[in-house]
């Protein structure tokens, strides 16, 4: 099989792959979806088998991380068969890494099989740590149970990180409190700059934007922060704080551009596949999948025609006081 690896127009290595597995979750937190949400017919999904066949012909490609996302990844039935089929591609060695990102409300039951499928790091996302403005933001999830997910994800050796995203008037007043939380659980904390995709009128996006070139400058009148350089692969840049030792990472799309070191590509739980977060481009495989079903030829050439059309970045701009670049699509569709 040809094996060459991926390179986008702007010579950029292709070595990340996200891919969600269902659109579904148990939330509905309000900066990524509507209350309201129609989900796919489940035959529209790709079966667990046509997950691994595209997984694997990616790691075949050069990916070498690989993040389960969603909607909530561990509301798919049986997630853990892909996850525990993954695994054979750490130990082969051509998978470096193999993880999700999840809001941590199924982790309780989840955690020590993921860690028996070889996950070692996982994405929590939490923005607060009051259990009245969590079920508000979420509209439905119980912060008891992401916090005994927690605590199972921990006790089952995973290295945890936080996401939280950045919400004025929401989670500012929490930035030390969130801080504190992670410091003394030895997890790392990664502030999101909210980004302008789903329904939500300009208006209120603008209004709860709260940019952490803001939220860096008051973390510095208590902490001293100290640039680190190393990467995790992800588009966040971290932070020492030298009081506590723990890092903090930034993911700044509005004010801070880091398009230029993109690795990644985005699959939906449909086979299509999204070149970039922020645009609409976006390459049908589930068709060359399914048409050929013993043979990845065709797969491999819309995969390499795909990324060929990889687009530079994304347009998102709050600076004129309008969400320049929205994307209707939720969130959840491609996985965050
Ligand atoms: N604009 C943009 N935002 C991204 C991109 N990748 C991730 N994000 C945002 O960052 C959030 C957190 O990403 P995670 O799922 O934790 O993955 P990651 O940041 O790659 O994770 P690490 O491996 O820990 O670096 C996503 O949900 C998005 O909101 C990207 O390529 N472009
Ligand atoms: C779409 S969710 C999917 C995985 C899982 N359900 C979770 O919440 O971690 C992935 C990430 O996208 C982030 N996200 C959702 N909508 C966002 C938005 N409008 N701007 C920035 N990040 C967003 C979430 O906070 C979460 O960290
Ligand atoms: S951010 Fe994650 S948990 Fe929240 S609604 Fe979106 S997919 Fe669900
Ligand atoms: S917005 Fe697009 S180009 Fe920029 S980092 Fe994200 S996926 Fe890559």
């Amino acid at each position: 099989m040809e094996t060459r690896p991926l390179i986008d127009p702007f010579q950029r290595p292709i070595t990340y792959l996200r891919l969600s597995v269902t659109d579904r979750c148990d939330f509905r937190c309000s900066y990524c979806m509507a209350e309201e949400m129609t989900f796919l017919p489940k035959k529209e999904l790709l079966s667990l088998e046509e997950l691994d066949r595209m997984a694997t012909a990616f790691i075949g490609l050069g990916v070498r991380k690989l993040r389960v996302t969603g909607g909530e990844p561990l509301v798919r039935k049986d997630i853990l068969t892909f996850f525990r089929a993954m695994s054979r591609h750490l130990d082969s060695g051509a998978l470096d890494e193999l993880t999700l990102t999840t809001n941590g409300s199924q982790l309780a039951r989840f955690a020590g099989d993921l860690v028996e499928a070889g996950v070692r790091r996982i994405n929590v996302s939490l923005d607060t740590l009051d259990a009245d403005k969590f079920h508000e933001i979420t509209r439905r999830g119980s912060l008891a149970k992401v916090m005994a997910g927690l605590d199972a994800a921990q006790e089952a050796g995973l290295r945890v990180k936080l996401n939280a995203v950045a919400l004025k008037n929401f989670n500012e007043s929490e930035l030390f409190a969130l801080t504190e939380f992670c410091a003394a659980r030895d997890m790392d904390l990664t502030w999101i700059e909210v980004m302008p995709m789903g329904e939500m009128e300009a208006e209120t996006r603008l209004d709860q934007y709260w940019p952490l070139t803001d939220l860096r400058e008051k973390l510095a009148t208590r902490y001293t922060l100290t640039p680190l350089t190393e990467r995790s692969g992800g588009p966040a840049r971290y932070m020492r704080l030298e009081e506590t030792g723990q890092k903090i990472g930034f993911i700044t799309p509005l004010t801070h551009n880091f398009c230029e070191s993109c690795n990644r590509v985005r699959m939906t739980c449909t086979g299509e596949l999204y070149m970039c977060l922020g645009q609409e481009d976006r390459a049908d495989l589930r068709a060359p999948l399914r048409d050929h079903p013993d043979d990845d030829a065709a797969l491999i050439a819309a995969i390499r025609d795909a990324i060929s059309h990889k687009p530079e970045g994304h347009d998102f701009d709050y600076s004129r006081q309008r969400a320049d670049g929205q994307m209707s699509r939720h969130m959840s569709h491609t996985g965050g």
